[in-house]
């Protein structure tokens, strides 16, 4: 039996047939997984006659999360396109294969819909389930929306967008609803004192927290040790606590640097508990990552965006720039994120306490806490399933 062929029987096996199934898909970094995730998690607790399937790639970290959340996963063969031809033409024949297997995937489940929030089975499983005249939805996480959802919201039933400015990238969709990103609820309830606490911070102290997106970035990383470096030659210590989140990958490369400056920053491979330290610290310097920014709306806080560069068209700029427009947040370019810069904004914004706090309200103004709600009571109303 061919791989595809003992999935399904696989997954058949654990699914209950007295249950409607949806099938949502989810991309490769937590951006993508978490609001797919959130909206999930709703409908498994309002609507427990739903059955969940998460459809993804298998070569990212989708699987894990996905099965470490309790959901079936079931993977689909598909690959980035590269510019190089041989790499391209091995991913337009996976795309091929991809979609007719996603066809073959809606026929025997019979999914009430299709939603997509985004990687590279998006566009096969979205594609099929049009051609099925099965009802399929998508969400964007971004202010600039990809290509791949700019094709497939032609004529679809619905998007669900989170940013205000993007609502006419998607004029061609049957409906469009603007839900924003959705936040765990923790994120919301967070109090800096009793965050600090936790946490074993000074409730005195000025923290700076500095992450990377989830994956961590090494223009933030060099510069903040290269600060650390200019402290240690000085024999001074830091005026100010910084709190560097290094980054799922790539932290080993890091390790010689934790040893030297360990007692200076205080460095993490990865945090798991975000939403206490986004409420422990007194601003943020971070990339434009759309959850990110959907976390620090919720607890309320500045940030200093430095949006990564090579982000498809650009995307994390267009996510900062909102929040600037808000008066919510600054924007630093990748460029010019360095030792200097991050001394300067220091001494700046520790003379100006108030315009820290009043721009941490201004992000406050741009949450979303009924995301997850939104999004999934919309696709039930779209699925026509009645409890
Ligand atoms: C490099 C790139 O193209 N990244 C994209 C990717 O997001 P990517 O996953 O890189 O970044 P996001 O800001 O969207 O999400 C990061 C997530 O990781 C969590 N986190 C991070 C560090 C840490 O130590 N612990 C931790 O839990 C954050 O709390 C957040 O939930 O998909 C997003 C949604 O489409 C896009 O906006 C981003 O531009």
């Amino acid at each position: 039996m061919s791989n595809f062929g003992q999935q399904l029987k696989d997954l058949q096996k654990r699914l209950d047939s007295s249950k409607a199934t949806l099938l949502f898909t989810c991309g490769g970094t937590s951006g993508h997984i978490n609001p797919a995730l959130s909206v999930a998690e709703y409908i498994k607790q309002n609507y427990p006659a739903l059955q969940i399937v998460f459809v993804g790639s298998p070569q990212g970290l989708e699987r894990h999360l996905v099965e470490k959340a309790g959901y079936p996963f079931f993977a689909l063969p598909a690959r980035p396109f590269h510019k190089n031809p041989t790499a391209l033409m091995r991913a337009v024949w996976t795309l091929a294969r991809s979609h007719m297997q996603a066809r073959c995937l809606i026929k025997a489940l019979k999914p009430l819909l299709v939603f997509g929030t985004g990687g590279y089975v998006s566009a096969p499983l979205i594609s099929a389930a049009k051609a099925l005249h099965i009802k399929a939805a998508l969400h964007e996480q971004n202010a600039f929306p990809g290509k791949s959802n700019l094709f497939l919201a032609k004529n679809i039933d619905l998007v669900c967008y989170s940013f205000p400015a993007t609502a006419a990238a998607f004029s061609a969709a049957k409906r469009t609803e603007l839900t924003g990103n959705p936040v765990p609820e923790r994120f919301f309830h967070q109090d800096r004192c009793q965050a600090r606490e936790e946490l074993g911070l000074d409730q005195n102290g000025k923290y700076i927290l500095v992450v990377g997106g989830s994956l961590g970035a090494k223009r933030l990383n060099d510069a903040v040790f290269e600060l650390a470096r200019r402290y240690r030659a000085a024999r001074k210590p830091l005026p100010y606590h910084i709190i560097l989140a290094l980054g799922a990958k790539g932290s080993e490369q890091y390790t010689a640097a934790v040893q030297e400056y360990g007692d200076l920053i205080d460095c993490r491979n990865y945090i798991y508990d975000m939403e206490k330290y986004y409420a422990a610290c007194d601003w943020l310097v971070c990339r434009a990552g759309a959850l990110t920014l959907a976390e620090i709306a919720a607890t309320g806080k500045m940030a200093i965006f430095v949006p990564y560069p090579y982000a498809a068209h650009d995307h994390q700029t267009y996510n900062a720039r909102a929040f600037v427009e808000a008066q919510a947040a600054l924007l630093c370019p990748d460029n010019e994120l360095t030792a200097d810069f991050l001394e300067a904004t220091w001494q700046k914004l520790a003379a100006d306490p108030q315009k820290v706090e009043q721009m941490g309200k201004q992000a406050e103004k741009l949450a979303f806490p009924k995301a997850a709600e939104d999004i999934a009571e919309a696709l039930i109303e779209l699925s026509g399933y009645k409890s």
